[in-house]
């Protein structure tokens, strides 16, 4: 999709806060700082629309941008940052589980990892709670500019077997945000599951 036309519509912690014209929605999920907006950024050719952030755990509401009237992409707040507190992140919990567990609109889920590492516990958990609900989700593996292209087969191997990742289920994907390595991948599967 070439995109001209995006804007931040909404930031929503509850139910009654989301958008309401019925377009499909596309979520971003995976630890802080693993690179979330940064992809949202790449997809949509924008240098810093979703704000990146030097600052972990700052984002703590689901951002709602539309795009091309056609799309919304849900830049959910990253999990596992420490120095939130235990309150905090039952808030989160909550907030999360409602969206991605009733939301009709939301269509599918990609699911951000390191390239570089083992997936966490809680990356593991969220793919599994992804599947459990039957939400379509595409593993997307970030940061793969700071792995040698040679090791790249190597680190999706470690990454599925983490997850025991099921592809009849599901869909991986290398990405750089540096390079844009995937960028057309991780679009032609939006636009496959924008219904
Ligand atoms: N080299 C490289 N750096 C990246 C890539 N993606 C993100 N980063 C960097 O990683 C840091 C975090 O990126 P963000 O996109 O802000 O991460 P996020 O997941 O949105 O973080 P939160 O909003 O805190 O949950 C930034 O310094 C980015 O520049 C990538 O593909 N390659
Ligand atoms: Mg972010």
């Amino acid at each position: 999709m070439e995109v001209h036309n995006v804007a931040l519509t909404i930031s929503a912690v509850r139910p009654e806060q989301y958008p309401k014209d019925g377009l499909p929605e596309i979520a971003f999920v995976g630890r802080s700082n693993v690179g979330k907006s940064s992809l949202t950024n790449t997809l949509i050719n924008r240098k810093a629309f979703a704000r990146t952030s030097s600052q972990p755990g700052k984002t703590q509401t689901l951002n709602f941008y539309r795009v091309e009237d056609e799309v919304y992409f849900v830049d959910v707040p990253g999990y596992g940052y420490a120095k939130v507190s235990r309150k905090e992140r039952e808030k989160w919990g909550v907030m999360i589980e409602t969206y991605l567990s009733q939301r009709q609109e939301l269509k599918g889920v990609i699911s951000l990892v390191d390239a570089r590492h083992e997936p966490s516990e809680e990356d593991i958990n969220m793919y599994n709670w992804l599947l459990y609900y039957e939400i379509p989700v595409l593993v997307v593996a970030t940061k793969a500019d700071k792995i040698a292209r040679g090791k790249w087969n190597k680190a999706e191997s470690v990454i599925k077997k983490a997850l025991d990742f099921d592809p009849t289920v599901s869909d991986f994907q290398m990405f750089s945000s540096e390079t844009k390595y995937g960028k057309e991948q991780v679009w032609d599967w939006i636009e496959a599951h924008m219904g």
